[in-house]
């Protein structure tokens, strides 16, 4: 698995850090274990895990600098994108957010398997953590993988960003309807779309596409609004 994260990584024109390919290849394993136990992750093959996992969580670093930054990763999960771009960007703030605390749980061993430090984990649903002060209108990133569709996303994710920080959506490619639905929604929120960030995920016939939003108003008050509203009618 390090050849194919080497190289896969070179070819998103990405240079990890010492020790980092080891460290994914040793997470890799741990998640392949950990799964027989654990609901982490449908895809089950190594190369596959290297690829759908690891660097196409990478790849979100061809659109954003994080040196020095702060990030939530909302709805980590198994800990995609956001560990991954830990261990690209050592550092990196990283705030890992999940409604299900065994996952963390897991993710806190991950952490101290990997020698990885600084991790702050924090069992909630976002959107009642970002009405929380400390939490909102306060990352310089916030970002979202597999979680939901783009107009919820942009009202669980959205508020905790900074006034110039980015929210940051890994999407499929072919996204242009999600998009569409959420641009008023974005702008209600205190977004502003930027162009989406391109790529292909090495080794794979995938396409994906980062939706770029930046923050440019704080987050009105009422906003997020509670789970059973935002998907009842999400904004639009
Ligand atoms: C399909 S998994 C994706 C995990 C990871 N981001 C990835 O790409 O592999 C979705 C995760 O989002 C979490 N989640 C869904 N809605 C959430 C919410 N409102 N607040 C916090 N976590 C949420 C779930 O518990 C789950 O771990």
């Amino acid at each position: 698995m390090t050849e194919q994260l080497k190289e896969g990584l070179a070819q998103l024109g990405l240079t990890p850090p010492e020790g980092a390919v080891a460290q994914m290849a040793q997470y890799a394993g741990l998640l392949l274990e950990q799964n027989k136990v654990m609901n982490l992750t449908a895809i089950k093959e190594p190369a596959q895990v290297a690829a759908l996992h690891f660097l196409d969580s990478a790849a979100l670093l061809g659109c954003a600098d994080l040196r020095g930054k702060s990030l939530v990763d909302v709805g980590t999960g198994a800990g995609f994108p956001g560990m991954v771009l830990k261990l690209m960007v050592p550092e990196l703030r990283l705030t890992l957010v999940d409604s299900l605390g065994k996952r963390l749980d897991w993710l806190g061993e991950v952490c101290g398997a990997l020698g990885l430090e600084g991790v702050e984990r924090r069992h909630a649903r976002a959107e009642e953590l970002a009405l929380q002060s400390g939490w909102r209108d306060s990352f310089d990133f916030a970002t979202a993988r597999a979680v939901a569709e783009l107009r919820v996303l942009c009202e669980i994710c959205l508020p905790y960003v900074k006034v110039g920080g980015r929210f940051l959506a890994m999407k499929a490619a072919d996204c242009d309807e999600e998009l569409s639905a959420a641009a008023h929604g974005a702008e209600l929120l205190g977004g502003r779309l930027l162009p989406s960030y391109r790529y292909h995920i090495p080794g794979t016939e995938v396409d994906r596409r980062v939706i770029v939003v930046e923050k440019v108003a704080p987050t009105p008050k009422g906003y997020p609004r509670r789970w059973a509203k935002i998907q009842k009618s999400p904004l639009s």
